[in-house]
């Protein structure tokens, strides 16, 4: 043991400067001992320098910013802190109290690593973090690549549509969707890219409206190394460039700010993306479909819409009417959600006839999307089998009050137009009739007017009630 031991002591400064860690020793008053040859490689001090020296006269003269020493000394616990040295360099300190046979500390021995492999470490963590943040999100592009949903239409007006975006899809011109909401913009435009030539390829929407102002720059168009504070080592590929050589659906395009106009004129013009912090642009082939509920001529009068952009957009239009200017479409498409929602509820309900000619009578402010939610809620509580007129919601029926309301106090004073308290009672009489007799056509026939009157008169109504 004895030999061992002088062996080991001989060796000892030898076997420490193997150490990866740089290594530190102070007696109990802060007086330094012994440095390592790892320690003097990392702060560049010498044995000469430091050795023989307080741990507080070396702070005194600016070498070190914070020692631990005088703490473990107190304590008698290990510790740890980041040392910032003169040159700059942060150095991780671990401190040790050593205790002798007594149990009071003898010495302290601090190791000090250098925290830029760490840095290196946490870079490259970052880099692939980044790199399965892209793959996430081209996972979650691909997963809207779903096939478009089946387009329900009897209309004359959807199937001049349908004829319309079909010639559109073929040419790769920008098109340009308007509607209100609701109203089937986003259908028509996944339908539109699955008609053209990129069909295989991905189509992505983007949610103009959703994406926060200072992000929507970068998110668009992408950023490189360094563009700005939190920005990853290795930049990323924007929305553009993720849908290179596919589609890509900017929903709500009116909702772009006038900053964000400009920059994707730019790419309709050639074809070409900057992205933040790059000095030279890079080519892309996109393909851009475009949907707003606005009416962006009125956005251009307002100085809210460029008027160069609006052109650009503008030239493979269309329009989707709300789904109160096309009655036809609302019984098909109620009867497509029914077996939709009966399928997934597993339940059995069929509409009566003047169910949904009440239904089509409605003039649908939230449109398709309305009747979706409608007709999902009405399977989910009614037990059926028959879904009668009464089942439907009270803002849909107009809700019967019954004929005591014409003797009202309001009406009676006389504040209204006879015309309008005349428009009222036949538009009730018209309700009741289509409850009675069960069909639009039918109470046509009985009372010799038209189906199409019949319509009008009762949204008309619809109107003025809101
Ligand atoms: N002709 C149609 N046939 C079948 N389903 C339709 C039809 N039109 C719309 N829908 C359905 O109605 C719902 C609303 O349509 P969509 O999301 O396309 O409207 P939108 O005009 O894009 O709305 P917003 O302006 O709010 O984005 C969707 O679930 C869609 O699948």
């Amino acid at each position: 043991m004895g030999r061992s031991n002088e062996i080991l002591a001989r060796y000892v400064e030898r076997i420490l400067d193997t150490l990866p860690d740089g290594l530190f020793i102070s007696d109990v008053s802060g007086m330094t001992l012994y440095i390592n040859r790892m320690y003097e490689q990392l702060t560049g001090l010498k044995q000469e320098r430091v050795v023989g020296k307080n741990v507080r006269s070396l702070v005194q003269e600016g070498i070190f910013d914070h020692i631990l020493n005088p703490e473990i000394v107190r304590t008698g616990k290990p510790t740890t802190r980041v040392q910032q040295l003169s040159d700059g360099k942060k150095l991780v300190l671990s401190g040790f109290p050593v205790f002798d046979q007594t149990g009071a500390i003898c010495l302290v021995l601090t190791f000090a690593r250098d925290v830029t492999s760490l840095t290196d470490l946490q870079e490259r963590l970052d880099g692939q973090r980044q790199l399965i943040e892209q793959i996430n999100d081209q996972l979650a592009h691909m997963a809207q690549e779903h096939e478009p949903d089946a387009l329900v239409f009897a209309s004359q007006s959807m199937s001049r549509i349908m004829a319309l975006l079909e010639r559109f899809a073929a040419t790769d011109a920008t098109v340009l969707i308007l509607g209100e909401t609701g109203s089937g913009k986003d259908v028509f435009a996944r339908l539109t890219h699955s008609l053209s030539l990129r069909k295989g390829k991905v189509m992505l929407k983007v949610d103009c409206g959703g994406i926060s102002e200072s992000l929507t720059e970068s998110e668009l168009f992408g950023y490189n190394p360094g563009a700005f504070t939190g920005a990853s080592s290795r930049g990323k590929a924007g929305y553009f460039e993720i849908a290179d050589g596919g589609t890509i659906f900017l929903d709500e395009v009116g909702e772009l700010s006038l900053p964000m106009q400009t920059r994707l004129l730019r790419v309709l013009q050639d074809g070409e993306i900057m992205r933040v912090g790059a000095s030279s642009p890079r080519k892309v082939n996109v393909r851009v479909i475009a949907a707003t509920n606005r009416n962006l001529a009125e956005c251009v009068e307002a100085g809210a819409f460029r008027r160069d952009l609006y052109y650009r957009l503008n030239v493979a239009t269309v329009r989707i009417p709300p789904l109160r200017e096309r009655p036809e479409d609302i019984p098909p498409l109620a009867e497509y959600f029914l077996k939709q929602y009966m399928g997934k509820y597993h339940k059995a309900l069929a509409f009566m006839g003047v169910t949904l000619d009440m239904m089509a009578t409605y003039p649908w402010p939230g449109n398709v999307r309305e009747l979706q939610n409608m007709v999902h809620s009405l399977v989910i509580t009614h037990n059926g089998p028959l879904v009668a007129p009464q089942d439907l919601p009270a803002n849909i029926t107009g809700g019967h009050t019954g004929d005591g309301r014409y003797y009202s106090e309001e009406i009676l004073t006389g504040h209204r137009p006879l015309k309008d308290i005349m428009a009222e009672m036949e538009r009730d009489f018209l309700r009741k009739a289509i409850e009675v007799h069960g069909s639009v056509q039918k109470v046509a026939g009985l009372f010799h007017i038209n189906r199409s009157t019949i319509f009008r008169k009762l949204q008309n109504g619809r109107r003025s009630e809101e």
